[in-house]
């Protein structure tokens, strides 16, 4: 990472996922001088509060519900990460109310908090389910990038860049898919698939952080941003995960469960029409029209021609040894097969 943290002050709100860990541990090899963690769960600041021992983070509970305690997070930070999310599908779907107070209002909180508090920057944490989104996850999340998009809207004096990443779905972060078919190996059963032809973006919890990263150093106000990434087939995964630890284990398919899409999109046709291609990453701008409209009546808009959505089903797919080398670049699955004691099998 660069200099740019020498001496900053950065808050990382929902910090003791999967995502805070890792961006924390990133962080502190660099010159900063202090990492807030905003959560919930004061048990799980406790264990990372011994993993990580270093006097430069400290630990705020609160939630972003309550914008006091976001408030009192952010005085004197210079820039903000957002991660805080209720994120599984399934549960939102039960509770779409505490998706809104979560994902939707905490996310105002920490958007005003921001700039009552003069920080320079602010990245949040998207998801490719806000796109074209069909379940209430989704739609929170959609409802949040555009949080995010109005502070610059209606404040063109803003102190604090508020930008937005989307990911895809991060390898074996908490509550996903991959750990639970390791655990289910582990107990003697077979995968439960939902669907096998389900396709999903999947990235690495370091790609994830590298977006971050890069929207946080490129960001205008509004930005959206996201990193070009292959899919594959949960079908296909399912058999990348056995192949390396139990060839012996099959596959149960038990369907689709509530409000899933069987495919995901990055960006629909109509952002990808106005999207920069940077490279390994694209940046869609924000609409940063006003909302005098009878000036776009007269002059109409000629610029959408893009006829496809960045999605699963259609980006280049990675081949079941395709993600078998994907999975071993990642230091969970390196550990369990370690324990599993196949590690110098595979390398053989
Ligand atoms: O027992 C299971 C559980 C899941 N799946 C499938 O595995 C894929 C991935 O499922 P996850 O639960 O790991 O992830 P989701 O796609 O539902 O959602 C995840 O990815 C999102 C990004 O798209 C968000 O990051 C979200 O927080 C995270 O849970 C899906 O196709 C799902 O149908 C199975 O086959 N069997």
């Amino acid at each position: 990472m660069r200099d740019e943290y020498a001496g900053k002050r950065i808050l990382v709100t929902g910090g003791t996922g999967s995502f805070g860990h890792t961006v924390t541990k990133k962080l502190l090899e660099r010159d900063v001088a202090e990492i807030r963690v905003l959560s919930r769960d004061e048990a799980k600041q406790d264990q990372m509060r011994h993993d990580i021992d270093d006097p430069r983070v400290r630990f705020y509970v609160g939630d972003v519900r309550d914008y006091l305690s976001v408030e009192r997070a952010t005085r004197d930070v210079d820039y903000v990460f957002h991660a805080a999310a209720l994120k599984q599908v399934p549960s939102c779907e039960f509770f779409p109310m505490e998706a809104v107070k979560t994902n939707v209002i905490g996310s105002e909180n920490v958007v005003r908090a921001a700039e009552a508090s003069g920080v320079s920057s602010l990245v949040c944490l998207s998801t490719d389910k806000a796109v074209y989104p069909v379940n209430a996850m989704g739609m929170s999340k959609a409802m949040m990038e555009k949080v995010a998009q109005s502070h610059g809207l209606n404040n063109p004096n803003a102190e604090t860049t508020v930008s937005c990443v989307r990911y895809g779905n991060v390898m074996y972060s908490r509550g996903s898919v991959i750990p639970l078919f390791i655990r289910q190996l582990k107990a003697g059963k077979n995968l439960t698939v939902t669907n096998p032809d389900m396709t999903r973006f999947m990235m690495s919890l370091d790609n994830s952080v590298s977006l971050v990263e890069f929207a946080f150093q490129n960001a205008l106000q509004g930005d959206l941003f996201i990193r070009k990434a292959e899919s594959c087939t949960i079908g296909d995964l399912a058999q990348a995960v056995i192949n390396l630890f139990q060839p012996s284990a099959s596959v149960e398919v038990i369907g689709t469960r509530h409000a899933e899409k069987l495919s995901e999109a990055l960006a629909s046709r109509e952002e990808l029409s106005r999207a920069q291609d940077m490279g390994e990453y694209f940046r869609i701008s924000a609409d940063n029209r006003d909302l005098n409209y009878s000036v776009y009546v007269e002059e109409g808009d000629v610029t959408q021609t893009q006829y496809s959505d960045y999605d699963s089903h259609t980006v280049d797919r990675m081949s079941v040894s395709d993600i078998e080398g994907l999975l071993l670049t990642l230091p969970e699955i390196r550990a369990e097969l370690a324990l599993a004691g196949r590690a110098a099998e595979r390398s053989r």
